[in-house]
């Protein structure tokens, strides 16, 4: 089905052809531009409340700089659509964030518009600041930078370490504050009241229309920005004085709190600040979901609620015919509430992930011992460890790809003080449609290479339901890493009796031939592999299969009975080739002098793009069919090489 544009929006193919509306217009355009957006995320999916929140902003921000040459970095940019409808991109939604189409959000790759590739959040403000800086020092002096931050990217460190350093230069850049009070869950935390008062308050709001009175006079003169800045600045100190503000405090000029869905508002606020120098700070309010009520009124649903029917707000599901298995995102909710009510010790921490976790449950079941600590994964991972030195167990939740944020959290405040804190990795391999930022390609590398950590992966919600349990033990304490991917696992019946598991032992799926070819897999993947040696069975081909469980330590014991038994392996992981399970399976084999050939399949060491997960796996070679083809072939070489040793 093809989407149409509005009249207005129809013309407009770069933002240039934006620049030649009329300001009155432009009211109409953004009710085109959201009517777009609306009709596009119901059929082709993808992220919605967000761009549909910064309609206004979007449509302001293009008509009055001078992009691409002013640089627009969007935060996270799962608020982008608008911009990349208005940036000649309107055509590609039918693509955006299939295989091989559109990004779901901005990449330089794809547009000279989109100034700085996102994802991950909390990156514009140092982003555009080192844009600013270039632009100085190569005497670029007209150019404009500008960051677009939600309330939730502006709780995360990075953000303040931006401002902190950017408030004693005196580059150029406008940081526009997107404050919808909602991160994808409600926000959180002390920086979110502290908005919302300034928000509300009375004295801030007379700030606000005496400044803009102000900058309203003063454009009559004509532009002369240091004396309008000045001025404003003389404006801002006379009132702002006597309440503190904490941009201020960081030597950014705060503007608003403004209307965030005032396009011609907006037009006019951006216009005076394009001429005032140094850091600056225009505070918007807007409310996610703007024009789509159901949005409105249930933002963390339509943060990302997939095709829907735009007229009756039906979210289309699949309707199954036999009980389907759980998601292990809420094998893993439901299994800590089963254990934090078993032992008192038990804790939860998520970084802004409450319903992508499912975290949430123990949340409401336990409010008390379960944490949203905001967009923040280092901290997540220094508080659990400061939760475990006082003897509870955390479980820290953290998507696998987010946790490369808190690495150095995992390894400073954890694994060198050998702290019980358990992580769960949650979106680990192949994110899906969100692509190369969100995949969880590299934890099993990097977690392995840390001292004292348990690496392990479940295969099956039993086997995650298993590890958590055998991670809370005594003998355990200290650190634990569980990955396991998005998305459903394969039990539907999955609310198993909790059985401890040997730490470093493997599972045999299935005994092969000896003296032909096993496949040793970790975690969910491994599923794909019993499909494969069914395949293979059924041409008569017999492999051995070996859930492995543990990346570390490994099942020594196994592998020794492995290398033993068949005459060649290919390893199996939903993770990064380089370093990852089977660079474990080779370091091992080599220092314990076993020669057989390995055939490694995974990650490759290159950036795989966005696409369903089971695209993924068949681009990368371990779907399946790809683990079977890679088994028949290893087999026809070593027999071959066999042969020929034989025959010489
Ligand atoms: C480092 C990191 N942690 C978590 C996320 C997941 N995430 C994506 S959007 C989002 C909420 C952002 O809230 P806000 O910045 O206020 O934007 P809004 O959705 O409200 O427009 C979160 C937590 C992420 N993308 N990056
Ligand atoms: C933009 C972002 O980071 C999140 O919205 C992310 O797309 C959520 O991913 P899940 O859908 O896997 O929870
Ligand atoms: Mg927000």
């Amino acid at each position: 089905m093809i989407v149409e544009p509005g009249p207005l929006l129809a013309a407009i193919d770069s933002p240039d052809d934006l620049k030649k509306l009329a300001p009155e217009q432009l009211v109409q355009l953004s009710t085109e531009l959201r009517d777009f957006i609306i009709d596009s995320v119901s059929i082709y999916g993808g992220h919605f409340g967000a761009s549909l929140g910064v309609v206004e902003l979007t449509v302001a921000l293009h008509y009055v700089f001078n992009t691409p040459h002013d640089q627009l970095i969007w935060d996270v940019g799962h608020q982008a659509y608008g911009h990349k409808i208005l940036t000649g991109r309107r055509e590609n939604f039918p693509t955006n964030r299939r295989y091989k189409g559109m990004s779901g959000f901005p990449k330089r790759s794809e547009s000279p518009y989109d100034a700085f590739g996102v994802g991950h959040s909390s990156t514009s403000i140092g982003a555009a600041l080192g844009m600013a800086v270039a632009s100085d020092y190569k005497g670029e002096f007209d150019r404009q930078h500008i960051a677009v931050i939600g309330d939730g990217a502006m709780t995360a460190g990075m953000s303040f370490e931006a401002m902190n350093q950017a408030g004693v230069l005196n580059n150029n850049m406008i940081v526009v504050l997107n404050d919808n009070c909602m991160s994808i869950d409600p926000n959180v935390g002390a920086l979110k009241e502290y908005l919302t008062d300034i928000t509300t308050s009375r004295t801030y709001n007379k700030v606000r229309d005496e400044l803009w009175n102000v900058l309203g006079k003063l454009s009559k003169f004509g532009p002369n920005p240091q004396q309008i800045a000045r001025k404003v600045e003389a404006a801002m100190k006379a009132t702002l004085m006597k309440q503190s503000n904490l941009f201020e405090a960081l030597k950014f000029r705060y503007f608003g709190p403004v209307d965030g869905h005032d396009v011609q508002h907006l037009v006019t606020i951006l216009n005076d600040l394009k001429s005032i120098p140094g850091p600056k700070l225009l505070h918007c309010v807007t409310v996610k979901g703007k024009g789509y009520a159901l949005a409105e009124k249930d933002q963390t649903l339509w943060h990302a609620p997939g095709l829907f029917d735009k007229i009756t707000g039906e979210i289309y599901k699949k309707v199954p015919t036999a009980p389907q298995p759980p998601k292990y995102q809420d094998v893993f909710g439901h299994t800590l509430v089963e254990l934090a009510e078993a032992n008192d010790k038990i804790m939860g921490v998520t970084p802004a992930m409450p319903s992508g976790s499912s975290l949430n449950i123990m949340m409401a079941a336990m409010p008390t011992r379960a944490f949203d600590v905001g967009i923040a994964e280092q901290h997540a991972v220094t508080f659990s460890a400061g939760l475990a030195t006082q003897g509870l167990i955390p479980f820290c939740n953290i998507y696998s790809s987010f946790m490369q944020r808190g690495y150095d959290q995992v390894v400073h405040d954890v694994a060198l003080q050998n702290l019980h804190v358990v992580f769960c990795l949650d979106r680990a391999g192949f994110a899906g449609a969100d692509g190369p930022t969100h995949h969880g390609c590299y934890d099993l590398a990097f977690m392995r290479c840390i001292p004292n950590i348990v690496v392990s992966a479940p295969m099956n919600e039993q086997e995650l339901r298993n590890l958590m349990y055998t991670a809370t033990l005594p003998e355990n304490a200290g650190p634990f890493s569980i990955r396991y991917p998005r998305g459903e696992g394969v039990m539907p019946e999955w609310r198993t009796p909790l059985q401890r598991v040997a730490i470093g032992t493997g599972r045999v799926v299935r005994e092969g031939e000896a003296g032909g070819v096993a496949i040793l897999s970790i975690g969910h993947i491994g599923n794909y592999a019993v499909k494969a040696t069914d395949a293979l069975a059924a041409e008569g081909f017999s492999v051995g299969h070996y859930d492995m469980r543990f990346c570390k330590p490994l099942d020594e014991e196994m592998l020794r009975d492995v290398a033993h038994r068949y005459r060649a392996i290919v390893t199996v992981e939903d993770g990064c080739l380089p370093g990852g399970f089977g660079s474990a399976v080779l370091e091992f084999l080599a220092d314990h002098g076993f020669q057989l050939p390995v055939v490694r399949l995974g990650i490759p060491d290159r950036v795989v793009e966005h696409g369903t997960q089971d695209e993924l796996y068949k681009e990368c070679g371990f779907d399946a069919a790809g683990i079977a083809q890679a088994v028949r072939e290893l087999g026809a070489k070593v027999t071959a090489d066999s042969l020929a040793t034989v025959l010489r």
